[in-house]
């Protein structure tokens, strides 16, 4: 490799020596003996192309130049020879221009052949496989190397914090956490050559590219292309089984191409607060369309679901959704309406792309259109465009589209029709029940045991909770164990009865489970005093005070965590 770049800055020079300024630099440097010998005798050209080819050497750089290769002194008769042919021989200028440039055309050319070859060469006894960091199959190679006992011998590693998979974790996956998740990849050292290049895309500058993109070669001798496929069906199969647990969230990128963004582990259905019999009702409903692929070819239907979730901001929308995707076993595939580089065409690809079991979610619907009147003239996709991609013929079949509102009433009708929504659900703010319920999930208890003796008795409970404006109650004793995480010690009776008392306070269907939730985080540890202060909560609610994230008697909750 050295030898051949070494080769190639020598083929340059030479190839330049045709460039004006190289000419000019050459005569200063060489060519004045070059002259005297042309005056002398036309036979010693040769020597004058020899001097040219010195001081193109010497301006590359190139320490030998005394010493010329033979080949050079047939070069440079063979150069002469065409130099008298096209009569160039009396004007010794001329004649010498036109000696650098065919000398450096030739060696170029030679050069050019030579890398051809050697391309060639490669070809026959070298198998490559490229894998570009916009597709997901490079993430199976990364995940692949990363895993693989080379590369716990690897000296070099880079940090990444964009891929969310496929790398040795140190630091919480995929977004959920507040630092972005940060990976140990290993740099790739020979194994069956594999090489790693951040390249940015032809055409993009620092300026309007965003990320580079990263390339991973990996090449193994000989000519069977066996041993790489069976690589990358291993690294796939790795992968798949990897992501069995999760559910992976994929978003257009700026090149109107499908890129995994992050993966979750599955959220289970049972942590949605939700009329039950709703959430039955969408799941099964879901569970019987992907089931049921003949049964629409028979019929000639277009073997597509479309779901339109709808109500107030924290509600559980998009929640619900993640939860029904790892229900299903299905990724995600999200479309942002308002993104600035969606076009009509990008979005009909993009959807046409999407795999054939999959939930297709468009957030927020509503807010890239208000009926068909797009609301950002920036916005590059139209309604019609939207309609299209929906059921055009490009629609990818045995996928369900699930769309998210907070105002129905927003939307076009020709958008939530029977045949691209085919169920649509409300999600309200809480009832109590579901207070009560989100209340038991969220502080975690002991299971049930026959002869509890630490458990708190109804009565203190009640006093607890029917004194909860009071700043002076008295909080039972055991409820605070000398563990700081008061939870522990709870039986699931006593959380019961303190998430009774909670609900009864708040009013039905006016909080969303977001603030409940917000407000519940503020005590995380500490549910006798969410209890307490519950009513505080409320009837703030709506000022400025509580958002759902204040901590309301912040102080106790610190001393009771001391204690
Ligand atoms: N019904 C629910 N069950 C469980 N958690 C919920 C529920 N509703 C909201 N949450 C919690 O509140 C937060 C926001 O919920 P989510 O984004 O799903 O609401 P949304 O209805 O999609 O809101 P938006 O309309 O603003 O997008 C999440 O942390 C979620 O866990």
């Amino acid at each position: 490799m050295v030898g051949m770049n070494g080769g190639g800055g020598l083929g340059m020079g030479l190839a330049m020596g045709a460039h004006p300024l190289l000419l000019s630099s050459s005569s200063q440097l060489g060519i004045g003996t070059a002259r005297a010998t042309l005056a002398a005798t036309r036979p010693f050209l040769g020597s004058m192309t020899r001097n040219a080819l010195a001081g193109g050497l010497a301006l590359t750089g190139h320490r030998g130049f005394v010493s010329l290769p033979d080949g050079a002194h047939d070069v440079g008769k063979l150069v002469s020879s065409a130099t008298e042919k096209i009569g160039l021989g009396d004007n010794q200028f001329a004649a010498g221009g036109f000696q650098l440039a065919l000398i450096g055309g030739i060696l170029a050319g030679i050069r050019v052949l030579g890398s051809h070859a050697i391309e060639y060469l490669k070809k026959q006894i070298v198998v490559t496989a490229e894998f570009d960091s916009r597709d997901e199959s490079y993430s199976w190679i990364l995940n692949w190397l990363s895993d693989h006992p080379y590369s716990k011998k690897a000296t070099q590693f880079s940090v990444s914090t964009t891929i969310a998979r496929g790398a040795q974790k140190i630091n919480g996956e995929g977004g959920d956490g507040a630092v972005a998740a940060t990976y140990f990849l290993p740099a790739p050292v020979a194994l069956v050559l594999p090489t790693r290049e951040r390249v940015r895309p032809s055409g993009s500058t620092v300026a309007t590219s965003g990320a580079a993109v990263e390339n991973i070669t990996i090449s193994t001798l000989g000519r069977s292309r066996k041993l790489i496929q069976s690589l990358i069906l291993e690294a796939q199969l790795k992968f798949i089984e990897r992501d069995k647990s999760r559910t992976v969230i994929f978003q257009a990128d700026q090149y109107g191409a499908w890129r995994r963004t992050k993966s979750r582990p599955k959220r289970p259905l049972d942590t949605i607060v939700m009329d039950p019999k709703l959430k039955n009702y969408i799941v099964e409903d879901a569970k019987e369309f992907f089931a049921s692929e003949s049964w629409y070819s028979e019929r000639g239907l277009p073997f597509r679901r479309g779901l339109l979730l709808y109500g107030s901001p924290g509600t559980g929308k998009t929640s619900f959704i993640h939860a029904l995707a790892g229900e299903l076993g299905l990724n995600i595939y999200v479309v942002n309406l308002s993104s600035k580089n969606l076009t009509d065409d990008t979005l009909s690809e993009l959807v046409s792309d999407t795999p054939s079991r999959c939930l297709l979610l468009i957030e927020d619907v509503d807010a890239a259109f208000v009926q068909r009147e797009s609301k950002d003239a920036a916005t590059g996709i139209t309604f019609s465009g939207l309609l299209n991609s929906v059921d055009g013929v490009s629609a990818q079949e045995g996928r369900m589209l699930c769309m998210t509102t907070n105002h129905l009433e927003r939307l076009d009708e020709a958008l939530i029709r029977p045949g691209r929504v085919d169920v649509r659900a409300r999600f309200g703010k809480a009832t109590q029940s579901q207070a009560e319920e989100l209340f038991i999930k969220f502080y975690p208890h002991r299971p049930p045991a026959a002869s509890d003796h630490s458990t708190m008795t109804s009565t203190e409970a009640s006093h607890l909770t029917s004194d909860s404006s009071n700043p002076d109650v008295k909080l039972p004793a055991d409820t605070f164990a000398e563990s700081s995480n008061s939870t522990a010690t709870l039986s699931a009776e006593q959380t019961e009865m303190l998430a009774t008392r909670f609900a009864k306070e708040i009013p039905d269907q006016t909080f969303s489970i977001a603030q409940l939730q917000g407000f519940l985080m503020g005590y995380k540890k500490a549910p006798e005093l969410a209890v307490k202060h519950v009513k505080e909560f409320v009837e703030k609610a709506g000022s400025s005070d509580v958002n759902g994230t204040t901590k309301i008697g912040y102080e106790e909750y610190e001393k009771v965590d001391e204690e």
